[in-house]
């Protein structure tokens, strides 16, 4: 059997035309959405990151708002950096891109974000608002990916009522909240979350109908531990070098060679990945359709 392929890829670009519409009906009533982002340090792999997400924005036609800052910068003015966001007309939406570095009080700075502007979903009003089950794509922002692979499974026809979820990964962008949406009522998932601490690894593996692999551990899970027949996710992004060419290579949590034995994956890149991306889109659209005051296109 080989699996269908979760295109992550052309599932986003199908979003991303939608959007452009409802940037574009924004944009005459004068309300042009913008991305801010903020990224400290010079670290590749976040600079490769946030330029995909000033990409994207020029071609739904977001305005793009970049604040590039020095690694030594203080908790004091990255948190001015915040304030001048949160009072920037122009920037409806923004993201600080994480990891921050050391010296940083991260929850400090996600909490200063304005929660009407939280693209990532991220600040803990948003994430309270996902807890209480009264946050709506209408009302707050989801965090991107856990967003984003709902959207994923959605568009191809995928129903996971009733299903067993493996979510492997308990870091706060994806395995600690994907539970809570995957478990809803209109989804009604039965949901586990393994982490470092979990012992039967393999037996869960062996009993998941679904796994969402987000641990960040290089082809962590092998072929021959899933269902046949199982939905694989492949979250995961590490850079790993390949001993042949000596290059840096993307590496996803699950091995490809999984695709085998499961009834869909997503393929990593092109999976998952630009998934994220586009709900960041969404999320920017969504709170400059709020602040304006107009739905969403139906
Ligand atoms: N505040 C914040 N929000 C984030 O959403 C966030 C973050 N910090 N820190 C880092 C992680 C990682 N992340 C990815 C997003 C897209 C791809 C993506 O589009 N990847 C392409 C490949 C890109 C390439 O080739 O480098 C793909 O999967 O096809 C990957 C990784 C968002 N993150």
């Amino acid at each position: 059997m080989a699996a269908g392929v979760l295109d992550g890829k052309a599932t986003a670009a199908a979003i991303k035309g939608e959007l452009t519409e409802r940037v574009a009906a924004l944009a005459a009533q004068g309300q042009v959405p913008g991305l801010g982002t903020v990224l400290v340090g010079d670290d590749p792999a976040s600079h490769s990151y946030v330029g995909g997400k000033h990409k994207d924005c020029a071609e739904v036609g977001i305005t793009s708002i970049r604040r590039d800052l020095p690694a030594a910068i203080t908790q004091e003015d990255l948190e001015a950096e915040i304030e001048s966001l949160n009072a920037d007309p122009a920037c409806t939406g923004y993201i600080v891109q994480l990891p921050l570095p050391d010296h940083i009080d991260t929850n400090r700075i996600l909490g200063k974000i304005d929660p009407a502007k939280d693209a990532d979903g991220l600040h803990p009003t948003n994430l309270g608002k996902l807890v209480l089950n009264v946050s709506d794509p209408m009302d707050s922002p989801l965090p991107c990916t856990p967003h984003g692979i709902v959207e994923l499974l959605l568009r191809h026809d995928i129903d996971l009522k009733g299903k067993n979820v493996l979510v492997i990964g308990r870091g706060v962008t994806v395995g600690r909240p994907i539970g809570l949406l995957l478990t809803r009522k209109a989804i009604n998932a039965t949901v586990t979350l393994a982490h470092t601490g979990t012992r039967n690894l393999d037996a869960l593996l062996a009993a998941a109908d679904v796994v969402v692999a987000a641990a960040g551990q290089p082809h962590m899970v092998k072929a021959d531990q899933i269902r046949e027949g199982a939905i694989l996710l492949d979250v995961g992004v590490s850079r790993v070098e390949d001993p042949q060419t000596g290059k840096r290579k993307l590496t996803g949590d699950i091995e490809p060679e999984a695709a085998h034995r499961a009834a869909w994956m997503s393929p990593n890149p092109g999976g998952v990945g630009p998934m994220t991306r586009a709900m960041l889109l969404v999320n920017v659209v969504e709170a400059a359709e709020r602040a304006a005051g107009v739905g969403p296109a139906a």
